[in-house]
């Protein structure tokens, strides 16, 4: 598979009166391939928006290397942009023009054929609404009209920072659906989120930030298993004595008021034998599976650790004078406006 996204060590830092220096990117890497509906998780303020502002060539970075389709970013910008469409900033329409006159003014000023205008409606399921003023839509539907947008050109990539935000749950259900549509269609999409339960139904792989750093990548049930800690919900009649036995097996358990969490278990059969040769008898063994919520908080929860060298050596970055192609060669210039920041 081919490299549609590729970034390796970026770091970005603000710096304010007020607040100082503070680093927004911490020598982050991500990689997203063909094909891939690419979840990129983290909490609020862990520089999601950041990495995306700064791959798109509106932010300047302090150094890193980034690419689209394996063009080195921001330099081959002009030359990829066909290829991507973007939602990042909160797009602005006018609410008198209709849905199908904002789309054709913007196919106009991009060159492209006057027919997309139809099709990208239909695509985002807004046909049926096309003649209808922008100020008479659902912010759900201002959302797709966001998306349309972007799908004018035909892109192969379609980046989108929080799609599912503000929307309800009809809203964020149309906008889960439009994304798997694009991905049946071939299109490889990027989707920040801190809505987790959404990105683990449509997302194959996940980039999982925190603190400005990847701490978790790969297809979502390689992250996931990561994070199966073997773990099951057991009730028996008599806890105290199958705590006993099952802590002598050297399984490690935890109580809670009716059922208890037994860790380390291998083969669940091992352990129902283990209690039944004791006259405890199972009457419940039930596998906790991970999910993306719990990896998540795990993850995210976990303050980097100071002294624990970050998942990219800065050694191993080129630096200004470097002759990388993918290098950013740009100087902090730390262009901070936090009155401005979305
Ligand atoms: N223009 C700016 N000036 C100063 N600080 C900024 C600026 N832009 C971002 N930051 C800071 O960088 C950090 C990362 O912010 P960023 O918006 O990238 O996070 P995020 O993951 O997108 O968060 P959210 O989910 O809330 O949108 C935050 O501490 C933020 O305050």
């Amino acid at each position: 598979m081919s490299a549609v996204i590729e970034i390796a060590g970026l770091r970005k830092s603000f710096t304010s009166l007020r607040h100082g220096r503070r680093i927004a990117l911490d020598g982050f890497d991500m990689l997203v391939e063909a094909g891939q509906v690419h979840g990129f998780l983290g909490p609020n303020g862990s520089g999601k928006t950041t990495t995306l502002r700064t791959l798109l060539g509106l932010v300047r970075p302090d150094f890193g290397r980034m690419a689209l389709f394996g063009e080195p970013t921001p330099q081959r910008l002009p030359a990829v942009a066909p290829r991507f469409g973007a939602i990042v900033e909160s797009p602005q329409f006018f609410g008198n023009f209709t849905g199908w006159r904002t789309l054709y003014l913007l196919a106009v000023a991009g060159g492209v054929p006057r027919n997309r205008v139809d099709e990208v409606l239909e695509q985002v399921g807004l046909r049926d609404r096309g003649d209808e003023r922008v100020r008479t839509y659902s912010l759900g539907m201002r959302q797709r009209l966001a998306v349309a947008s972007a799908l004018l050109k035909g892109p192969e990539l379609l980046i989108l920072d929080e799609p599912a935000n503000g929307l309800d749950p009809a809203g964020i259900r149309e906008m889960r659906d439009l994304m798997r549509d694009l991905a049946a269609a071939g299109v490889t999409v990027l989707v920040s989120s801190h809505i987790l339960a959404e990105i683990e139904q449509i997302c194959d792989h996940v980039t999982i930030i925190s603190q400005g750093r990847r701490v978790a990548a790969g297809p979502v049930e390689e992250v996931l298993a990561g994070f199966d800690h073997g773990e099951f919900r057991v009730r028996v009649a008599d806890q105290d004595r199958a705590v006993e036995v099952l802590t002598a097996a050297g399984l490690t358990v935890s109580r809670l008021p009716d059922q208890l969490v037994v860790g380390g278990v291998e083969d669940p059969a091992r352990l129902s034998q283990l209690l039944g040769e004791q006259d405890l008898w199972v009457r419940e063994l039930t596998p906790l599976t991970p999910d993306l919520e719990s990896a998540f908080l795990e993850l995210t929860g976990t303050r980097p650790v100071p002294g624990v060298p970050r998942q990219v050596d800065e050694s191993t970055l080129p630096g200004p004078t470097g002759d990388d192609p993918l290098a950013v060669t740009v100087t902090a210039d730390d262009q901070t406006d936090e009155g401005a920041h979305r």
